[in-house]
């Protein structure tokens, strides 16, 4: 039958407010749309269709390579149990299956993970619950193929290839370890404003090392050739002055008044990782920095608990790096001093840890599918350890996306308004984004920001996610106020 429906009104063009109200935000619905898996030519779309299947690919590589030389029949059936969930694995994904609960396998966050998935993501699959979620759930997963395991519970599919990378950066590591291998202090002779403009120009540079360090992240690099590595790793003083007009948003001026205001007490200062390797190295240079310069007293870095979107930095890496530099033969034709500053420099780290100045530390919530506007909700003793922070800096992309709830949001809309209550929470710490642009949130781009970003859509396509702009990006925050739980 058909019918002729010709007296019925129009069809509305219906126009969503955004941002949304506070009361209707949840993990579901950001503040502004979310990306999705299924928004075909998106980059959301590119990561789940493509990039994860390949990623869990080359992580099942991994596990036949240490199953090709394992000797033992326990842990070999064992392993092999393993490859099973993550061919699973890569089934549910590649058929956009459901999202179901996390198996209790004892880790600190399935409370976490499957309170969230209950009460926002029923029915939802990989491709249509918001982006960022669906893409931390699957790492979660992927956690899940070894923690119900016997004797592969601490396996991490991505440690070959955070090492290779390290040892394919020599270059710019004894670049910099030549540099900074001596204690920094001041010439001979200067006034204190001389030495005051000596520490804030080596900050600002420092602070643009620590930022493109960030650069070789090996989920979006994974075919790159070493030439391209060390271009992108470039640490040279011109380099740099070129590279700061790629910051779109840029904080520095600001960033480098707090911290000297930190000076005369020294500070406490986190770091919320990123990737391990060459951008580590890169985070624990601006931290000797800042704790040679007394800026600092206290360094606190923020690590995850198991593996993490390839690169994120675990305490295994971490205790790795140190050691290579101090033990390590990693890297072939480098000469003697090379070698030796590598060593100063790791001993000292080592020493800064030994002495409480430097403390790794890895909280359960980082590896959850919150974003940081529910940090202050579901973790609230975390919350409240970096209210104690006098600056905290938020490593990369991911670290990014989180901060902002990876939606649309217009890219000049304020980075304190795109953070929501980490900003505006009582207590809430001076925030920094240290992060080179790799996806599609862009915020913080100042007035003309909206204009800035379509001219860069039509001139250069690509520009979210080739890692070659980036933005520095402050929030006051509101310290000193005593925190507060509904
Ligand atoms: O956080 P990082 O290392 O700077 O970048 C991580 C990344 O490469 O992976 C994610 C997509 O899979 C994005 O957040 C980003 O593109």
């Amino acid at each position: 039958m058909h019918l002729t429906l010709s007296h019925l009104p129009s069809k509305q063009d219906i126009k969503l407010v955004y941002p949304r109200t506070p009361s209707s935000i949840d993990p579901n619905n950001p503040p502004w749309p979310a990306f999705r898996g299924y928004h075909t030519y998106s980059f959301a779309y590119a990561t789940m269709g493509h990039r994860l299947p390949t990623i869990l690919g080359k992580a099942i590589d991994d596990v036949v390579e240490t199953l090709n030389q394992e000797s033992e029949e326990d842990r070999v059936v064992d392993l092999v149990d393993c490859i099973k969930r993550m061919d699973e694995l890569k089934e549910d994904l590649q058929a956009h299956a459901k999202l179901r609960p996390i198996i209790d396998d004892g880790e600190a966050d399935v409370a976490l993970w499957n309170k969230e998935i209950a009460k926002y993501f029923q029915g939802k699959d990989f491709m249509n619950a918001p982006w960022l979620f669906a893409e931390a759930y699957k790492y979660r997963r992927l956690r899940e193929c070894f923690s119900v395991s016997k004797l592969w519970q601490q396996y991490d599919v991505f440690f070959r290839q955070k090492c290779d990378t390290f040892s394919r950066s020599g270059d710019a590591v004894f670049e910099l370890s030549t540099r900074f291998v001596e204690p920094f202090k001041h010439k001979e002779g200067l006034s204190a404003q001389e030495k005051l403009d000596a520490e804030r120009l080596m900050f600002l540079e420092l602070t643009q090392i620590c930022l493109w360090g960030n650069s070789t992240d090996l989920s979006l690099l994974i075919n790159m050739t070493e030439e391209q590595i060390k271009s992108l790793q470039s640490t040279g003083g011109e380099n740099l002055a070129a590279t700061e007009k790629n910051i779109l948003g840029n904080d520095m001026a600001r960033l480098w008044e707090v911290v000297r205001d930190l000076k005369d007490t020294g500070g406490r200062i986190d770091f919320v990782l990123d990737n391990a390797g060459f951008e580590l190295y890169c985070d624990c240079v601006y931290a000797d920095f800042l704790i040679q310069s007394g800026l600092a007293k206290e360094v606190r870095f923020h690590g995850k608990r198991y593996p993490w979107f390839v690169s994120d930095v675990t305490k295994k890496d971490w205790n790795w790096l140190l050691n290579m530099m101090v033990y390590g033969h990693l890297f072939p034709k480098v000469t003697d001093e090379e070698v030796e500053s590598l060593r100063q420099l790791g001993l000292r780290w080592k020493q800064y840890e030994k002495e409480g100045k430097w403390v790794y530390e890895q909280h359960p919530f980082w590896c959850t599918g919150y974003t940081y506007w529910d940090l202050h909700n579901e973790a609230p003793d975390l919350f409240l350890h970096l209210s104690r922070s006098d600056l905290v800096i938020f490593k990369g992309d991911l670290n990014h996306r989180k901060l902002t709830y990876d939606c649309a949001a217009p890219p000049s809309t304020d980075f304190e308004i795109a953070i929501g209550p980490m900003a505006s929470a009582a207590g809430a710490p001076r925030i920094c984004s240290l992060r080179t642009i790799k996806s599609d949130v862009v915020v913080g781009l100042g007035p003309n920001g909206d204009e800035l970003a379509d001219k860069l859509d039509k001139e250069e396509p690509g520009w979210k996610i080739s890692g070659k702009y980036a933005v520095v990006l402050l929030s006051e925050g509101r310290p000193g106020e005593k925190v507060r739980f509904a």
